[in-house]
């Protein structure tokens, strides 16, 4: 093949750039109509058209053929067993920092997932639901602390992900509200036997800190993935994106008086973009270099993006 390869033989992954990834989608069976751009725009209206063809359509091509093979594989245990099992969906992970895209991507990859014929249906979790309550945050002292590994209750995502991977029927995750900033205690979130779940999270690699003291036996979120994608960007850009998104909340989000947030509503820009970078530098810049950065290598697959979410080179693991 001819792609970077050559040039880092000892790299566990195969690098492409921009070009020769976006040139796969030339035997990608599937293409895009203007209309499906129209549809995926209602995720991100700044989605461009290149954007959607030339990297995530192969992307979702390359996912269809290892969803198939998965699919493939498990007939072939069911055959050899005797026994006709409930359908287990095939789990895609995608982590990153806050603000690079994770959800969007997840988005754009549930839309393009969903069209092909033997994986209708896609499902989409984020691990903003198995954050703890504000209550036990606050309780715990680390109220500042959202999106570090103390805030998620990690046994009850394992626990979600294990009871889909049995191949339980119904399973429930729970809800978080970015306009209350805490979970949902009236609405939970069903899952019933998708094809392909998809779960969205900056920590959906990160294994237990302390487990090089204690080597015990664990299980991790990641053990239940069948694919996982790192969603990667320069600090600097993720930072803007963070500010820019910020300056959109406050004037769309902040200005519901039942937003967590509605006293950020009458920031003047110059206060906004103060505001968003203390955030960014206290809490999340914190995290992406400490706990979620160095999960980047343990994906099978890294986007990196450069400017305005432009993928300039994707990485895949070799099998
Ligand atoms: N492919 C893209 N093209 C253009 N803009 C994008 C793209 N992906 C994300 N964005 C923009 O970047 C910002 C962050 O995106 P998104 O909310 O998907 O990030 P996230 O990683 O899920 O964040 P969080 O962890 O805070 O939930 C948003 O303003 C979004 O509109
Ligand atoms: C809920 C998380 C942790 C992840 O999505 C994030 O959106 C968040 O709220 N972080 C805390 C700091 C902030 O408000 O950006």
């Amino acid at each position: 093949m001819n792609t970077s390869t050559s040039k880092n033989s000892i790299s566990p992954y195969i690098r492409f750039t921009r070009e020769e990834w976006s040139d796969l989608r030339t035997i990608t069976p599937l293409t895009l109509t203007e209309e499906d751009l129209e549809n995926l725009q209602g995720i991100n209206e700044r989605l461009s058209f290149d954007e959607v063809s030339d990297i995530y359509l192969p992307l979702s091509r390359l996912l269809n053929l290892y969803v198939q093979a998965t699919q493939e594989l498990y007939n072939a245990t069911n055959t050899f067993l005797g026994k006709h099992a409930e359908k287990v969906p095939y789990i895609i992970g995608i982590a990153g920092s806050v603000a690079v895209g994770k959800s969007t991507t997840a988005r754009i990859l549930q839309a393009l997932l969903s069209r092909w014929p033997n994986h209708p249906k896609v499902d989409l979790v984020t691990t903003d639901g198995f954050l703890f309550p504000n209550a036990i945050l606050e309780q715990r002292g680390i109220m500042k602390r959202k999106g570090f590994p103390e805030s998620y209750d990690i046994k009850r995502l394992i626990r979600f992900l294990s009871d889909v991977k049995s191949g339980s029927r119904k399973v429930m995750a729970p809800v978080y509200s970015h306009l209350s900033y805490d979970i949902l205690t009236d609405q939970m979130q069903v899952i019933e036997q998708p094809d392909i779940l998809i779960v969205e999270g900056l920590n959906v690699l990160q294994i237990p800190k302390d487990e090089q003291l204690r080597p015990a036996p664990r299980v991790f979120v990641s053990d239940f993935f069948d694919f996982s994608i790192y969603v990667d960007a320069d600090e600097k850009n993720i930072s803007n994106w963070y500010i820019e998104r910020f300056k959109v909340l406050r004037e769309t989000a902040f200005k519901n008086p039942k937003s967590y947030f509605h006293r950020y509503a009458s920031l003047t820009d110059e206060q906004a973009v103060n505001t968003a970078k203390e955030i960014w530098q206290e809490i999340n810049a914190v995290n992406l270099q400490y706990n979620i950065l160095p999960t980047r290598f343990r994906a099978d697959l890294i986007l990196e993006k450069g400017l305005k979410h432009r993928v300039q080179k994707v990485m895949l693991r070799k099998l």
